[in-house]
């Protein structure tokens, strides 16, 4: 395969309007979920976006489908998905969102052994992104799959970081764009000795010129941003000279770029920014000096930021992209995310960071970042710092949007938004104690409910208990992208 050929079948575009009817569950704020019983919601094709929704009333005998069809005049071609006759074994879920992955690092998911940050970057990452470069059916088997595995796991819309290989980060942008994937494509910047010299940029110049490259690739393969979108990547401030940081905060600033990067993931690596920029006052400030601090920046961790940092990233209006599954597994810390919330810092969402983490799913982020804020609770004694399930839910789907500026389209289910769902689907237990989903085509895994349940308990225990066999359908911007079989 040639580095530019699209791998596999593109996903088609919507051919048909569609009505989708059932339960809705989404997030109206971030202590809040909302639950739509026999509702439908309208899906205009071809781009997939949520004209009408009409919520069913109690005790009404109307139906809901002839009520939309009446009000849209959509009375042909149009394609009808209903699940009314789910109840509560089904729903319909806004598609997550991943701040943060690293797809080459996808196959050592995993594998961290007790190593930390600096260490774990040496030993497990560089080595696996540098031979992703080199051989691009390498990077085909690796990017196919971490495309494919995200969306089985309900990820409408992913924030990637690539590798330092143009040619590589291209064939990440034409993957998702095949699989139907939103996804925000980022090659990584760095030209520090703090990488293997067969792995880094070897210049600034040559850096921003690769980052153009890849940035214009994506243009040419998704002219209006629709569902890719370049996004600038210095990997974090060691791996970055200070000139390199300026040229991409300058380069953010032209073409109105978004940016990721790390930030105060651990404590040895905050020690070495500090002995790095010795001139800065903090490691937010590093980034601040190159005007890298955006609406559009994405911060990866933000595990220990001092309060002057808090402020500098609140000013700014940042989004922080929490990974409470990477902190663990590689000993980073616990992210006080109340706390950023008390602080002010409300554009918060989650990230998966594979391989620091070790799941593609960010329902498993969702619910490390539950488990995580206990750990908080237990250190402050203070039960506020626990996050509840309709918090995590938030950050999983409408917190990513915001931290992606993808606010007014994506995260739930309003008109106007991209059609970006997954359709769940959990087990039940029947008199002899069999459960109904043990086997078969509609094998759901291990959620089972007694009859007994309320709605807000049926999301908890999808929260704890799900995994991707319960997610039986996603469609990102109208389109359907995954279905289990
Ligand atoms: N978790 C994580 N932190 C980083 N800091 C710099 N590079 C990385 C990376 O690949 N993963
Ligand atoms: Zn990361």
């Amino acid at each position: 395969m040639s580095s530019t050929e699209a791998p596999g079948a593109t996903v088609p575009l919507m051919s048909k309007h569609a009505l989708f009817m059932g339960t809705f569950v989404h997030s109206k704020a971030l202590d809040e979920l909302e639950y739509l019983h026999d509702t439908c919601v309208a899906v205009s094709a071809p781009e997939g976006i949520i004209a009408a929704i009409e919520k069913g009333i109690e005790g009404s005998a109307d139906d809901v489908k002839s009520t939309m069809v009446k009000k849209l005049g959509w009375n042909d071609a149009v394609e009808v998905t209903d699940h009314r006759s789910s109840g509560k074994e089904g729903w319909f879920f806004p598609g997550f969102v991943d701040t943060h992955i690293h797809a080459p690092q996808y196959p050592n998911s995993g594998l961290f052994g007790k190593t930390t940050l600096l260490d774990w970057l040496n030993t497990y990452t560089f080595p696996a992104e540098e031979s992703i470069g080199r051989d691009q059916v390498l990077a085909n088997r690796v990017y196919s799959r971490v495309v494919q595995q995200t969306l089985s796991h309900g990820t409408t819309t992913a924030s990637y970081y690539a590798t330092i290989s143009v040619e590589a980060t291209n064939l990440l942008s034409l993957i998702c764009l095949s699989q139907g994937q939103r996804a925000f494509i980022g090659r990584v910047c760095m030209d520090t000795e703090l990488s293997p010299s067969t792995y880094r940029d070897l210049s600034a110049e040559d850096s921003i010129e690769a980052s153009v490259l890849s940035a214009e690739f994506c243009g040419k393969i998704d002219p209006a941003r629709k569902a890719l979108v370049p996004i600038l990547t210095p990997r974090f401030a060691p791996s970055c000279t200070p000139k390199l940081l300026s040229m991409l905060g300058d380069l953010a600033r032209e073409r109105d770029l978004p940016i990721q990067t790390h930030i105060s993931e651990n404590p040895s690596e905050v020690a070495l920014v500090a002995s790095v920029f010795p001139g800065s006052r903090d490691y937010a400030d590093v980034y601040d000096a190159a005007n890298l601090l955006t609406p559009k920046t994405v911060l990866a961790h933000c595990v220990h930021l001092t309060p002057r940092e808090r402020r500098t990233v609140l000013a700014r209006g940042c989004g922080v992209s929490h990974c409470p599954a990477s902190n663990s597994s590689i000993t980073s810390g616990e992210c006080p995310v109340r706390s950023l919330l008390d602080d002010g810092i409300s554009k918060i969402g989650l990230g998966t960071d594979v391989s620091g983490g070790f799941s593609p799913s960010v329902l498993v982020s969702a619910r490390q970042a539950l488990l995580v804020s206990r750990h908080v609770a237990m250190k402050t004694g203070n039960d506020a710092d626990k996050l509840s399930v309709e918090e995590v839910l938030y950050l999983a789907t409408r917190g990513g949007a915001e931290v992606m500026a993808l606010g007014s389209s994506a995260g739930s289910f309003e008109v106007g938004k991209s059609w970006d769902a997954q359709f769940v689907r959990v087990g039940s237990v029947n008199a002899s104690g069999t459960g109904s989903s043990d086997a078969g085509e509609h094998a759901t895994g291990p959620v089972d409910l007694f009859g007994t349940e309320t709605w807000e308990e049926v999301l908890q225990k999808w929260l704890f208990t799900g995994d991707d066999r319960n997610t039986r359908s996603v469609w990102a911007r109208g389109r359907l992208v995954h279905r289990k079989k």
